[in-house]
């Protein structure tokens, strides 16, 4: 942790060294004229130059963090940084030329920012070898508060101090203006760091990953980072998700001041909007990891994707102000979010040896793809005169940057759409109740993959119901139609689950189970018999019928005992490992009905002699899990006879098997019917036994 504790502070120093050099030679270019145009047209002049090496140097910069030591290229970019911004000052006071220190000052610039492409992606790349995986969130989001939270305004507080201070001196001469002091505090810095980095943080060298070919030249480097990209999933998903967030806030700054302008709330609107935007990036960074707690990362890098889509549509549609702010901090909250996520899975994705070229093929699309956005937008908000929609509660100003921001959140939300679909570790597992658990502390665990060929039907209901009764029919009954048939029951289909059983339902002695440990012992019980009955037997393509499951621990426990039935859900879903019945048949009684057939005139277990409010609150519950999922269920009232409700469950089984599962048809013996044989022979009669 030391070594990366003090690649930290360096991390800092360097970002506020770069906002200082960025706007200290702007700045010092800026001096150098006295003309307001050419003043202008130098500051910003000074920043666009730039730009440009990354267009042209960026794409390979990456291979040099790969390629060579990495401690080394950092402190040799930050030697040359010093030499350069030091010498840019140093070249006017020696020659006093204004032509010369502005050529000199361009190809400083260029050259700076050749230096800047590479030790970003050989930090980025050394930072995972310095710390165990589970830090590196904890690690970026530092890194990403201390490049845009504390640098900046750091770096620009030293810039209006020194403009200022230099009132009181000057007359000093041309070494005591502002901006040469500025770049010369800036100069000392980046010999720190060389100094730093190469003598106090030697394991910026280590390697983790595979030893590089030796005499593999740049550019097949170069091609290998991008063959990377392409064919790995997990990685092009995150990239393109990336680079879609960056496509969005490039029309954004593009067509900010004008779509500013249509919410009529005067000049500072636009940079107001900005303030909200950095607000909600910052908290994103911030808050999310701790507000999302244990949700899937890779859903989160999404889910944060289409948030910030999301925000792009509200501001896109905005009437006021106060909406358009609100828009401001959701897309920002949702690309901090999407940004942290984003970088912290790359670390952990992509292998020590091609990392340099992945984050510095980011890094130059990322500037390429904000560059190519706001040049694109910046021309077209222009393009048509604005148009009024009249909604009665407010006017709506259409104009073409309203237009452009709701193309740019069409495609951030298709992007995050695509990218979550590519990347998600939890398929099958419902995105928006996974997300509320997690909010709530609970995360739904991934469902076990299962490669079910089989049928697998529960039955459900009071005490009494006649469930017992109708699985052993449905049971028979398929197999007389050549089906495997694994007639089954909780709690107590296992060995283990027997023992259960008695703990649960056993009525003597004062040991009755607390209710939260009879949930679990529940939950304990169905696991082993999901995992050593019911799952292999549906992987064999058998078809399982089982007198209870998961529906009963929600209703009996959750509703009956009150410990809540999205708690016992969740239990449920994580015993089980999110394994649902296909069709669950649900037997609906009058509770006074089915106790009275159930205990036919004895004591009845331990659960049987509950009160009738506790029976009526499990009847209730029963319904309203069938109401909330009516493809999965089929309820019967109690009134028909048994072979009536024997020949609707047929009948629905029959129609579903058909048409949904490949059970397979088997001549293989009675497997396991705990039945006696009167029933049996009624059954097999009933269904046409030749
Ligand atoms: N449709 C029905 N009409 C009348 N009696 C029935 C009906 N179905 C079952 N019974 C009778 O009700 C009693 C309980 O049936 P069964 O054991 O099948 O119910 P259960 O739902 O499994 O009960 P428990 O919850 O106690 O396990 C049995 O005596 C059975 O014969
Ligand atoms: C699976 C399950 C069952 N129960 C209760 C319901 C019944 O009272 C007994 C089981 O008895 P049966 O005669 O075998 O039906 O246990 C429960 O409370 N929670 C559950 O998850």
């Amino acid at each position: 942790m030391r070594p990366f504790r003090r690649l930290w502070a360096v991390l800092g120093l360097a970002s506020f060294g770069d906002w200082l050099s960025l706007f200290a030679t702007a700045g010092f270019a800026q001096s150098l004229f006295d003309d307001m145009a050419a003043k202008g047209f130098a500051f910003s002049g000074t920043i666009i130059l730039r730009l440009f090496p990354s267009l042209v140097f960026g794409p390979i910069a990456g291979v040099f963090a790969d390629r060579f030591d990495r401690r080394k290229t950092m402190a040799v970019c930050d030697l040359v940084r010093f030499a350069l911004i030091a010498s840019v000052p140093t070249v006017y006071i020696a020659t006093g030329s204004v032509p010369l220190t502005v050529t000199w000052l361009a190809i400083a610039q260029i050259c700076i920012e050749i230096t800047v492409l590479v030790w970003t992606p050989t930090k980025e790349a050394a930072v995972p070898n310095l710390l165990p995986p589970e830090k590196y969130e904890t690690a970026n989001q530092l890194s990403l508060a201390t490049t845009y939270g504390i640098a900046p305004p750091l770096a620009f507080g030293i810039l209006a101090a020194l403009e200022r201070g230099s009132a009181i001196w000057s007359d000093v001469g041309i070494w005591a203006q502002p901006m040469v002091i500025a770049l010369y505090i800036d100069a000392a810095m980046f010999l720190t760091l060389a100094i730093t980095v190469y003598f106090f943080i030697p394991e910026i060298s280590g390697r983790s990953g595979a030893p590089r070919v030796k005499g593999a030249s740049v550019w097949s480097e170069f091609l290998e980072g991008w063959r990377y990209v392409r064919t790995t999933e997990r990685v092009k998903g995150l990239i393109y998700g990336m680079l879609g967030a960056f496509s969005g806030a490039g029309i954004l700054i593009g067509s900010g001041t004008v779509y500013a302008g249509t919410l009529g709330a005067g000049d500072a609107a636009f940079y107001i909007l900005a303030v909200f935007l950095f607000l909600g990036l910052g908290a994103g960074i911030a808050a999310g990891p701790r507000l999302i707690g244990e949700l899937s990362r890779l859903r989160w890098f999404g889910m944060s994707i289409v948030l910030a889509g999301a925000g792009l549509a509200l501001d896109a549609v905005a009437p006021w102000l106060w909406v358009a702010l609100l828009g401001a901090v959701i897309i920002g909250l949702g690309a901090g979010m999407a940004f942290l996520a984003g970088i912290t899975l790359l670390q952990k994705e992509v292998g020590d040896e091609i990392r340099g070229r992945i984050f510095g093929f980011i890094a130059v699309s990322a500037r390429v793809i904000l560059m190519v956005s706001m040049t694109i937008a910046a021309p077209l908000v222009g393009w048509q005169a604005a148009r009024q929609l009249d909604l009665g509660v407010a006017v709506i100003n259409i104009s073409m940057s309203r237009i452009l921001l709701f193309a740019a959140a069409a495609l951030v939300v298709w992007l995050g759409i695509t990218a979550f679909r590519n990347m998600d570790d939890k398929p099958g597992v419902p995105v928006l109740a996974d997300l509320w658990s997690s909010l709530r502390g609970r995360p739904l665990s991934a469902a076990v993959p299962t490669d079910s060929k089989g049928y697998f039907v529960a039955f459900e209901g009071g005490e009494g119901a006649g469930k017992s009764t109708q699985a052993v029919k449905l049971a028979a009954w398929l197999k007389l139609r050549g089906y495997e048939a694994v007639l089954t029951r909780e709690p107590g289909a296992t060995d283990i689950g027997m023992r259960i059983r008695t703990l649960l339902l056993d009525t003597g002695g004062d040991s009755a189970p607390d209710p939260r440990a009879e949930a679990l012992l529940y939950a304990a019980d169905r696991a082993q018999h999901v995992d050593k009955i019911i799952r292999p037997a549906l992987e064999r393509g058998a078809v399982v019928v089982t007198d209870r499951y998961i529906d009963s621990s929600i209703a009996y426990q959750g509703s009956g005992r009150s410990l809540g039935k999205g708690e016992i859900a969740w239990v449920s879903a994580w015993a089980t490992g999110g394994l649902k019945p296909d069709l669950t048949v649900l037997l609906d009684v009058e509770p006074e009905d089915g106790l009275h057939r159930a205990k036919a005139g004895g004591e009845g277990d331990r659960l049987e002699q509950e009160q009738l409010e506790f029976h009526q609150k499990v009847r209730q519950t029963f319904l309203d899990l069938a109401e909330a999922e009516p493809k999965r269920y089929l309820v019967i009232p109690a009134g028909p006879t048994v072979d009536e409700i024997a020949h609707t469950v047929r009948e629905a089984v029959a129609e579903r098997l058909d048409i949904r599962t490949e059970a397979t048809r088997t001549e293989t013996a009675w497997p396991g019917l705990d039945t006696d044989n009167s029933q049996w022979n009624n059954v097999a009669e009933e269904a046409g036994r030749p």
